[in-house]
């Protein structure tokens, strides 16, 4: 039987509810007019409709392609094809990869499989990826081999959903490069870059109701290479590290699994001076009620977690430094925060709360200045510095940011101090590879601002790979002059500018942020006004029940956020006072981790938010750090203001060049982005990245040398 006349085939593939596809015998030859197509199923015969030839179901392949190894060979290229073809390969073949072109698809087996081992490693060595049963050793050897034979960098993009196995899959790509790139003895450098996985995972991964070892930040590593094909050292950058977390777990989930592991070896002699209990003694530890993942033992990754400090030159005692602060951050959150029983809407923390002294204790700063200024806050009024005390809420949520905050600086102190560890000269690094694992996208029952980041960044990816796999690979085509039938693939462009285009997402984000009484619910009802009402986006939507939360349809799937705590989580505020006595602790590292800090606050601050200056919260928003003007970076790396006159001037500069470059947004460099919260931590628009690069953006001389001049 044939569909159409023209091809013989007997089976199609039909839509199920339960099992998405099922193949069908086609009994019938169908012919244009048809209204229905004769199908055999395993539970009957049925008349399948078509309205017409364009609603005809996908065929399927010939049975001598099932179960290929590559699925750009399949004949029919469809979804219930790839789907069938990757569950033959998983269960009768029992392979969990299957190449699709350039691209590697695997499937998680949670299972430890035996294709892992050096002997695994060694067949891979030196072996063309065509020849070879995919892997994703085939992946890394091709990034190896066309590094140094073609003398190109490279980069491993691994992207999945939350679970799917990213960090396994990129942990394996280091370890095959620590074979392929070392000695027959491992070596310190490829040991320490291995060495690097057990602490980024301790500090940077949590259980989460899909993952027991989910990592909550993204990461890309460097691996360089010298001359020889050996490694001789790596950089790694993290990006938007899950800072809520510290302060709060939901149901079933974990914080970091470095506070698991420190509560766990409370008994060890030297943990004793952190004074520390079982994790369900601690706030910032219990709430998502699941303190034990099975088949892990918590006080055995710390012992890893230590040996890798230790590999990559880490100090026992510098360690201790670590896990003191660590602790304090546990002490802090059960910090006890009352209402003052006179006046129900302020309130104190006692001076003898047990918890404050620990945590004062351990981090060497004084006790009743924190205490005062965890619930008190400077104002100015009218010139007069005021001080006032904050609400039970205020005073909770101030404790919760200095968490946050505490721990994302020690977190990019530990990635600061790996690096260096990891470190080499730059001239003896002939070349690299890149390995980017960043979060996978995530849609759970409640999603706030954390998976609205995350589910972006994936749509960048998403739209990264379509640029590579069709974009990119028919333009060639076109350029060498080759027949082919144009591949429509899902452009996600709508998707991506809905979230950071002029008046998208972010940009109402930021400018709510600015609004001196901005609120989560006003924000939400001007994207309605935006989005549903002035111009109705295809890709975003209001769900029929709440007047607080909205849909994005993703790539991936459609997710609903909720409004609740977006502006907070944007603002990333943390208060001054709070900052300065960390900044003046007896402990060399604390004041370390804050010294950054106290620049940024003697600087005056811009803010819009409250349309007047203010010299008390750092503002950066989170939303601006993926993006930014580099060319006003640039220069203000140059310049520091110094006075009230500087800083307007610089804020008009700002101003002019912003409307200059209205439409050629370039992403901030991670380094710049440091530069410029040292100098000046203003608040900055969200801008889209597009492929302009700043250096291609032309700033007429005049004005530059105007504002220097000025400056
Ligand atoms: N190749 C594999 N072999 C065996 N088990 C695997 C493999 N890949 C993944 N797993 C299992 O799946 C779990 C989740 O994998 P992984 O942490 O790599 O997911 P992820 O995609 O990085 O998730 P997230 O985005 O949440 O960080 C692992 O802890 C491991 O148990």
């Amino acid at each position: 039987c044939s569909l159409g006349g023209t091809r013989e085939c007997d089976v199609v593939w039909i839509p199920d509810p339960d099992a998405v596809w099922v193949s069908a015998q086609l009994l019938e030859d169908y012919s244009p007019g048809h209204k229905h197509l004769l199908l055999q199923l395993s539970d009957g015969n049925v008349h399948y409709p078509v309205g017409s030839s364009s609603d005809l179901p996908p065929l399927g392949n010939p049975d001598i392609l099932e179960g290929e190894n590559d699925l750009t060979t399949l004949t029919f290229l469809h979804e219930p094809a790839v789907l069938h073809n990757l569950r033959v390969r998983f269960l009768d073949y029992s392979s969990i990869y299957t190449y699709c072109g350039i691209v590697l698809v695997a499937i998680n087996p949670y299972d430890q499989l035996p294709i892992y081992g050096e002997e695994v490693i060694d067949a891979y060595c030196g072996q063309d990826m065509a020849d070879m049963e995919p892997h994703i050793f085939s992946v890394a050897e091709e990034a190896y081999r066309t590094m140094i034979r073609e003398e190109k960098k490279q980069s491993i993009i691994i992207s999945g959903e939350s679970g799917s196995g990213k960090t396994v899959s990129a942990k394996f790509t280091m370890r095959y490069f620590a074979v392929v790139g070392g000695t027959a003895q491992q070596t310190r450098v490829e040991e320490r870059v291995l060495a690097s996985n057990p602490i980024m995972e301790s500090i940077g991964n949590a259980k989460t109701i899909r993952n027991d070892n989910s990592s909550r930040f993204g990461k890309y590593i460097e691996i360089g290479f010298g001359r020889k094909g050996d490694i001789i050292g790596a950089n790694m950058r993290t990006y938007l590290l899950e800072k809520s977390r510290v302060v709060f777990q939901a149901s079933a989930e974990r914080n970091y699994h470095i506070f698991y592991q420190l509560c766990a070896s409370r008994e060890l002699l030297e943990m004793r001076s952190l004074r520390l209990d079982a994790p369900e003694h601690f706030h910032y530890t219990k709430q998502g009620g699941e303190m034990q993942i099975p088949a892990t033992d918590d006080l055995s990754d710390l012992e890893r977690t230590r040996s890798a400090f230790s590999i990559l030159g880490m100090q026992p005692d510098q360690q201790m430094e670590l896990f003191r602060i660590l602790s304090a951050i546990l002490h802090l959150g059960n910090v006890n925060i009352q209402a003052r029983s006179t006046h129900e809407s302020f309130i104190f923390s006692q001076a003898d709360d047990h918890s404050l002294a620990i945590f004062s204790k351990l981090l060497g700063v004084e006790r009743p200045q924190m205490a005062q200024w965890l619930c008190h806050r400077r104002l100015a009024v009218r010139g007069e510095i005021l001080v006032k005390p904050m609400s039970g809420q205020q005073a909770a949520e101030a404790r919760d940011a200095l968490a946050k905050h505490i721990y994302g600086q020690l977190f990019t102190w530990i990635v600061h101090r790996l690096n260096s560890a990891l470190h080499t000269q730059r001239g003896q690094v002939k070349s690299f590879i890149g390995v980017l694992d960043i979060y996978g996208f995530e849609t759970f029952d409640r999603n706030s601002f954390e998976q609205f980041c995350i589910n972006y960044a994936n749509e960048k990816l998403q739209q990264q790979f379509n640029r590579h796999v069709f974009h990119l690979e028919q333009e060639e085509y076109i350029r060498e002059e080759l027949a082919w039938n144009r591949i429509k693939f899902n452009d996600n462009q709508q998707c991506i500018s809905l979230i950071e285009g002029q008046l998208g997402l972010f940009d109402l984000l930021d400018e709510e942020c600015r609004m001196p009484k901005g609120s989560d619910e006003s924000w939400v009802h001007k994207l309605y006004d935006q989005h549903l009402t002035s111009k109705p986006h295809p890709h975003f939507q209001k769900p029929r029940m709440s007047n607080s939360a909205f849909i994005v349809l993703h790539f991936a799937d459609m997710v609903q956020y909720e409004c609740h705590g977006f502006l907070d989580k944007n603002r990333d505020t943390v208060f001054e006072e709070l900052i300065n006595i960390l900044k003046a602790s007896q402990s060399e590292l604390v004041a370390e981790l804050f010294q950054e800090q106290g620049k940024v606050s003697s600087v005056t601050n811009g803010s819009v938010r409250s349309g007047k200056r203010a010299t008390r919260e750092h503002k950066l928003t989170v939303g601006s750090q993926v993006s930014c003007y580099s060319w006003i970076v640039k220069i203000l790396t140059l310049y520091t203001p110094h006075s009230d006159t500087d800083e307007r001037v610089t804020l008009n500069f700002i101003r002019t060049v912003q409307g200059l470059l209205k439409g050629r947004p370039y992403a901030l460099p991670p380094q710049l982005l440091m530069d410029v919260r040292r100098v000046f931590p203003v608040t900055f628009p969200y801008v889209p990245p597009t492929v302009l690069h700043a250096e291609k953006l032309v700033i007429p001389d005049s004005l530059k040398i105007s504002f220097l001049r000025r400056a």
